[in-house]
């Protein structure tokens, strides 16, 4: 696999906080990686740093083979769409995607068309003066039309309805189908785009916490569901990630079972079910401050 983005011992401080801690991955080509993690976590200082917007305090930062700071060549083929996002004053929706061909080389104006009209977007309206889930819109269409090589969406969906957030999702499913790039998306509404990550990096203050393929990661944990007594006798020794119980009844999620272990489950009458990847990531990243207060 080759890597678009290459990341070593890169940490960010701002004062005492290391919004960035030390952290090492790398993410391959063509593909949709879901960057998740907390409130605080260091998702936007992540993606400001890989975009070349904010200057790291230590370590390496590869996009393209390159530093992306003050770097033409690489800023050109990425994308960042972001809720913070200013516009001139006075500018229109239209002349965002009319200045759009100067940033990004791959535009598709007749996209942009369409989007607008599936975002049912007016063009002729003061940004100032468009709701908060149309100016998402905006970022969300130049995020998909841009067709970047590279391109971040952090948190792009903010005021975006449900049936808005369902556009951009099958929005960006096809588009991605016919035009492969690398897509970081930075989101809370995990279950709503789980369908889309292909590789999931979860950051905890400032750490990466998990950095693993998508469909790996759900097969770590299945949630076994019986009576108290069933589940606990099976359940024995193994990683307990979460115990609900009501009545005689018990539902335990476990780490790690093997297509044996899962046989055995199912022959003493124990039901298995999937973990959603929003619940997994509950799970391990309340795991992870547990084990760092030594509860
Ligand atoms: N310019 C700054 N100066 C000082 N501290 C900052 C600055 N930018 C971010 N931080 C701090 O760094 C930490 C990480 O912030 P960041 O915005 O990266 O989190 P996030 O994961 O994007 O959060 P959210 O999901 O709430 O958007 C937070 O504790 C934040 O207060």
């Amino acid at each position: 696999m080759s890597s678009v983005i290459e990341v070593q011992s890169l940490t960010k401080r701002y004062g005492d906080l290391a919004a960035v801690d030390d952290v090492t991955f790398s993410v391959g080509e063509n593909k949709i990686y879901g960057l998740l993690g907390r409130n605080g976590a260091g998702k936007t200082t992540l993606m400001s740093l890989l975009t070349g917007q904010e200057f790291a305090t230590d370590g390496r930062i590869s996009v393209f083979g390159e530093s992306p700071v003050e770097n033409a060549d690489v800023l050109q083929r990425i994308s960042f769409i972001k809720e913070s996002q200013r516009y001139p004053e006075d500018f229109q929706a239209r002349h965002v995607f009319r200045s759009a061909p100067w940033f990004f080389a791959n535009w598709d104006p007749d996209y942009a068309e369409r989007l607008v009209d599936d975002f049912r977007l007016p063009l002729r309206t003061r940004i100032k003066k468009l709701s908060r889930g149309q100016l998402s819109a905006i970022g969300v269409i130049v995020g998909l039309a841009a067709r970047a090589p590279l391109t971040f969406f952090d948190e792009p969906y903010l005021g975006l309805d449900a049936v808005a957030r369902q556009t951009f999702y099958d929005r960006l499913l096809e588009d991605y189908a016919e035009h492969p790039r690398t897509v970081i998306l930075s989101t809370h509404l995990i279950d709503e785009v789980a369908n889309l990550l292909e590789h999931v990096l979860v950051i905890d203050r400032g750490r990466i916490i998990i950095d693993q393929d998508a469909d790996a990661l759900r097969g770590t944990a299945t949630a076994v569901v019986g009576t108290s007594k069933a589940v606990d006798a099976f359940v024995g020794s193994r990683e307990v990630l979460q115990r609900d119980g009501i009545g005689g009844l018990a539902s335990v999620t476990v780490a790690g079972l093997t297509d044996q272990d899962k046989a055995a489950a199912v022959a003493a009458g124990l039901e298995l079910s999937p973990v959603s990847l929003q619940q997994l990531i509950i799970r391990r990243t309340s795991m992870t401050e547990k084990e760092e207060v030594g509860a």
